[in-house]
């Protein structure tokens, strides 16, 4: 799994890392420059109209131009736009400049002509993880003046004025494409800067993981490469007793669908046994929407145990009893994932919260999360709430979105990369809490279960909206579940 390290360290880790293996940092900002040639010859070959590579005056600058260098190497027709005078640039960047080939065409950006970049490439190299204030003056001009432009768009690490580390404050670039270097800015995943960063690349520099371990923040990218290490193995004697015996609390008039959706869910993860515990005269809707389902017309709390692991929530309702639910949490001595009504309950009887079983998995949305905490400025706040709520409550807490973010009761936080915009549909979280409570169902520790969960949800959707793009339903996600599976090569 790739580390999240802090913007300000970077320069720190690149020198660390260069000293280590001998090399120069002009070394390193080559290799960075070689992964985007490589990236942008497997997107854009034989691309006919110029590239335009805007060059600030830090090592992003320096970025920019050996990139120029390298495309123009390989026919391209590239062109450099600059803001400082050379001196004045980073030493890297100097070396960089003096390397331009005469085929290179090199402008200042006061003399660009803005209307010369139509259907042409623009690749922004102004400013990386080293910005430090709001843009403004030419930079702000220039970057405003970029975003009118009708050309395709690249941001080099990250978009000229997003800051690694926080929330941008007036205005950046806007990319069709992020390609960042070895691992993605925490910046690059917070809803606030969406409309800044386009599809995120995350490039590999060599820079290898106990390396980047020594700068940890306990923050970390899962990408698909990590997924099949958190899975179980079950061989050809696994009888369905090994797959798992789970309950799912839900559903009420009107809100059948949603525990409908979970145990479905459910099943088509792996569990062996699904039962589903929802008001006795709607059970029809589960009978005939999943037969695999056995309907629980009452259980004793005594009996909870037979089950490996329970999901509370889905289409609950807000009437249930707050003691029930208590009891019920107080007497199951295995993880638990709450969802939905079950969090929202929670939230209006916060003394419950001591209640719930340790190392549970809670999976709120962004609103769900504020109910439960409190209401926050931004998102690197709302992150910072719930790596305290985690630890606080010694529970894992899923905070739904793009980039979905788990973070667990030690501290850590794991952001996902699975997953599209099509998945923002009714019934979508529901499915996730039937995954989640099948793999803990499974044997899986709540940590993988909510790994594996999210990440194969994210696929699953992902996959399924290749043919229906908008037109994607919670249970076209749920269908696809074991596509998943597949293109993971779980067996
Ligand atoms: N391992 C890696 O990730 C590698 C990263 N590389 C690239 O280097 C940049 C970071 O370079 P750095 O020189 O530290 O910072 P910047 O180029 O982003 O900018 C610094 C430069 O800009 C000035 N500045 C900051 N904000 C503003 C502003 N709003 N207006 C005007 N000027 C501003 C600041 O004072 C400095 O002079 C990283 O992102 C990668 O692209 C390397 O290539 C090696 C590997
Ligand atoms: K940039």
């Amino acid at each position: 799994m790739l580390e999240i390290i802090e913007g300000n360290r970077v320069s720190e880790l690149d020198k660390a890392f260069a000293k280590s293996e001998g090399m120069s940092s002009w070394d390193l900002m080559e290799r960075a420059a070689i992964s985007f040639f490589n990236w942008f010859k497997l997107h854009f070959t034989n691309f006919p109209n110029e590239i335009f590579i805007f060059c600030g005056p830090g090592n992003n600058g320096g970025d920019g131009l050996a990139v120029a260098r390298l495309l123009e190497m390989d026919g391209f027709k590239v062109a450099v736009v600059t803001f400082e005078d050379v001196l004045n640039c980073s030493q890297d960047y100097q070396i960089n400049f003096t390397k331009l080939p005469l085929g290179v065409k090199v402008l200042v950006y006061e003399s660009l002509e803005f209307d010369l970049l139509k259907n042409c490439i623009c690749i922004d190299a102004i400013f990386g993880v080293g910005v430090n204030r709001p843009l403004s003056g030419k930079y702000l001009k220039t970057i405003n003046s970029l975003n009118k432009v009708n050309a395709k768009k690249i941001a080099i690490d990250l978009p000229s004025g997003i800051p690694a580390d926080t929330i941008l404050e007036g205005d950046a670039f806007q990319a069709d494409f992020t390609c960042t270097f070895q691992f993605p800015k925490l910046g690059l995943l917070i809803p606030e800067h969406a409309d800044f960063t386009g599809k995120i690349e995350v490039l590999d520099i060599g820079i290898p993981e106990p390396f980047l371990k020594s700068f940890s923040q306990k923050k970390y990218y899962v990408q698909k490469k990590d997924i099949p290490s958190f899975h179980r193995k079950f061989n050809n004697f696994s009888h369905k007793g090994d797959f798992g015996r789970i309950l799912l609390i839900g559903g009420d008039q009107g809100k059948m669908g949603a525990i409908l959706l979970c145990s479905r869910a459910a099943l088509r993860t792996g569990s062996g046994l699904v039962h589903v515990f929802a008001p006795w005269d709607e059970r029809l809707v589960i009978q005939v929407g999943a037969p695999e389902v056995m309907v629980v017309n009452d259980f004793s709390l005594s009996d909870l145990g037979i089950f490996d692991a329970i999901g509370i929530g889905p289409g609950w309702g807000l009437e249930v009893d707050p003691n029930y639910f208590e009891m019920i949490l107080q007497s199951f001595n295995s993880p638990v994932v709450i969802d939905a009504d079950g969090l929202n309950i929670l939230s209006k009887n916060p003394n419950l919260l001591k209640a719930i079983p340790p190392n549970s998995i809670l999976t709120p949305h962004i609103k769900e999360f504020e109910r439960l905490a409190g209401s926050f400025k931004d998102q690197i706040e709302r992150l910072e709430k719930a790596r305290e709520f985690s630890i606080n409550h010694k529970v894992f807490l899923v905070l739904k979105g793009a980039f979905t973010c788990i973070t667990c009761p030690d501290g850590s936080q794991y952001f996902n990369s699975s997953g599209n915009k099509y998945m923002a549909t009714a019934g979508s979280g529901d499915v996730l809490t039937g995954m989640i409570t099948s793999f803990l169902g499974q044997g899986y520790d709540s940590l993988s279960a909510a790994i594996c969960g999210v990440f194969q949800h994210g696929l699953a959707g992902e996959l399924a909206s290749v043919k229906k793009r908008r037109g994607m339903v919670a249970s076209d996600i749920l269908e696809t579940i074991p596509q998943t599976y597949l293109n993971l090569d779980i067996e």
